[in-house]
């Protein structure tokens, strides 16, 4: 893995006493789309504000294409990019002005195309001489993005991208993220919303009272951690389990007139199933299946934590 990010025991306790990250070790990828998922007051925000240097972890060190967030500051901070949750902007100000300054703070001057490029891709170009205050939320949002993006990082943190947001700027702003990889950047994005980690992430971390509980492959953890489920309507009731199906993780259900299959995704057993049905003379009149969604699983995650081990 060529890591462009690197979180090393990184723990965070506030001086209010909340923990709020215990000892943290995570590597990411360049170029990949990382989803942090987790419920309200998981550690997420802390840990993106840790990595941008906002926050000073209690232990550990974070190193960003190799230096150190502490001490190399300026330099890893202007390979960061980062999308708060809330507004931080001036109200009075214009979109053009506010990018061009968010750039310029970082030492970049010029390069109008740039910013005009960043502006079009949020459809934000138009509005280019609107002050922030006349601007919907969504389009607000989109200038904290333009803003993140206006110095060219490497790595863009969102935090909550899509918070609060209408489908239509959700779509935008997946498409944006996608074509930001497919240029080389690294995106790390906490979510509530488990369609987007299931949508964009290459890999996903389930983060639950502070702690990284999992961190893996988006297609794996759905492989691994995904049940398909089969309801098999009866023509007629059966009364109890044909000794002939015990090969099947079977239920009756609903007054035997339903059959329920859980299976895991790589496995073939509904052709046989049926034969076996049609062979012992129980006819089927429906088939409903179902997959487990990313969501059916962080569900289970963060109800269960004890069986992840
Ligand atoms: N500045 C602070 N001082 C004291 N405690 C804090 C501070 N910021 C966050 N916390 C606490 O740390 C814990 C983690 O908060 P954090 O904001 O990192 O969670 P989160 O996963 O981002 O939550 P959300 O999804 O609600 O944004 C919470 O218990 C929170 O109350």
């Amino acid at each position: 893995m060529d890591t462009i990010l690197s979180i090393a025991g990184v723990s965070k306790t506030y001086g209010s006493g909340t923990t709020a990250l215990s000892p943290i070790d995570l590597d990411i990828a360049k170029g990949e789309i990382f989803a942090l998922l987790g419920p309200n007051g998981a550690g997420k925000t802390t840990l993106i504000s840790i990595v941008c240097g906002i926050v000073t972890p209690s232990s550990g060190t974070v190193t960003v294409m190799g230096h150190d967030t502490i001490r190399d500051y300026r330099t890893t901070r202007r390979i960061v990019g980062l999308v708060p949750q809330e507004l931080s902007v001036d109200m009075f100000e214009t979109v053009l002005a506010t990018v061009k300054f968010s750039r310029r703070l970082f030492g970049k001057s010029g390069h109008d195309a740039y910013v005009e490029e960043v502006l079009r891709d949020l459809s934000l170009w138009d509005k280019r001489n609107a002050k922030i205050m006349e601007l919907s939320g969504g389009m607000k949002r989109r200038v904290l993005i333009a803003k993140a993006l206006s110095h060219e990082p490497d790595i863009l943190f969102l935090d909550e991208p899509t918070a609060g947001v209408d489908v239509s700027l959700r779509r935008d702003m997946w498409k944006l993220i996608h074509k930001l990889r497919a240029k080389g950047v690294t995106i790390i994005l906490t979510t509530h919303y488990i369609e987007e980690a299931e949508e964009m992430a290459d890999r996903v971390g389930v983060i639950a009272k502070g702690k990284l509980m999992l961190v893996e492959e988006k297609t794996e953890l759905m492989k691994r951690l995904g049940k398909r489920q089969v309801l098999v309507s009866l023509a007629e009731p059966i009364r109890d389990l044909p000794p002939e199906l015990a090969d099947w993780d079977l239920t009756l259900e609903e007054d035997g007139t339903k059959l329920r299959y859980v299976f895991v995704s790589e496995d073939e057993g509904i052709p046989a199933l049926l034969a076996k049905l049609g062979s012992l003379g129980i006819a089927v009149t429906d088939l409903e299946t179902h997959r487990s969604s990313l969501e059916d699983i962080f569900v289970d995650l963060v109800s269960a934590p004890g069986e992840l081990a």
